[in-house]
């Protein structure tokens, strides 16, 4: 069987975190086992930073990135991406009820991960935000709850989680969309110059899709 090397960073539930046993899970590892499964390949995972991705993905350490990534217009200069398998939006947490409007975070603590769309939009849109970055978004979330920062910008996804098991937070603002920044939705990427497993896995994107499988996994990792 075909093999395929998928990398993500496991800090982000419920696209991927680790497990108590120390293995990969979320969203994205679900579907990227249907993609497998459907195109009858072995699949393995590691865990890697977020900002090293897309490095080591054109260094070949693995084939393919799958880590609640963005597709955004510069990043398409790198690498190619499947077309999009969730549609996103971000926003920004702080402690409940302090701040309404991201005006009232001006001179305030943001924290972010390395590399995201989320550090590239804050410091461009929000330069009266003082942004932090971090090594994982899990060391951000730390830090906000030990006061070291004021809020923490990420997926909205993700923000929900957090907020379930942290409820003196809450969130700031409307949720952002702007595709120059944050693009058409999440996809795949592989290196430009490996067409064929791009094909191969929008082709079995479009068949988890019709077969009711991604309808699975969504409610499996975003129950309402
Ligand atoms: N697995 C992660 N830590 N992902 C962070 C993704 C953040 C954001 N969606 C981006 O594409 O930049």
């Amino acid at each position: 069987a075909e093999k395929i090397r998928f990398a993500s960073s496991a800090t982000y539930p419920p696209f991927e975190s680790m497990s108590s046993e120390n293995q990969i899970v979320g969203f994205d590892i679900d579907l990227a086992k249907a993609l497998c499964q459907h195109l009858k390949a072995d699949c393995t995972f590691t865990n890697n930073a977020f900002d090293s991705l897309i490095p080591a993905l054109k260094f070949r350490r693995y084939d393919a990135v799958i880590s609640g990534m963005d597709i955004t217009p510069e990043r398409s200069k790198q690498v190619a991406f499947t077309r999009p398998y969730y549609a996103n939006s971000a926003i920004v947490i702080a402690a409940k009820d302090k701040y309404q409007t991201m005006a009232e975070l001006k001179g305030k603590r943001i924290g972010m991960e390395n590399g995201t769309t989320h550090q590239r939009y804050m410091q461009d849109k929000h330069p009266e935000v003082i942004t932090v970055a971090y090594d994982s978004y899990q060391n951000a979330i730390l830090d906000l709850k030990n006061g070291r920062l004021d809020g923490v910008f990420g997926d909205t996804a993700v923000v929900n989680e957090w907020l379930k098991e942290n409820p003196q937070l809450g969130t700031v603002d409307k949720a952002v969309t702007d595709p120059q920044y944050f693009g058409v939705g999440l996809g795949i990427a592989v290196r430009p110059d490996n067409q064929a497993l791009l094909s191969k896995l929008n082709g079995a994107l479009d068949a988890i899709t019709a077969d009711g499988t991604l309808k699975k996994i969504n409610d499996k990792w975003f129950a309402k």
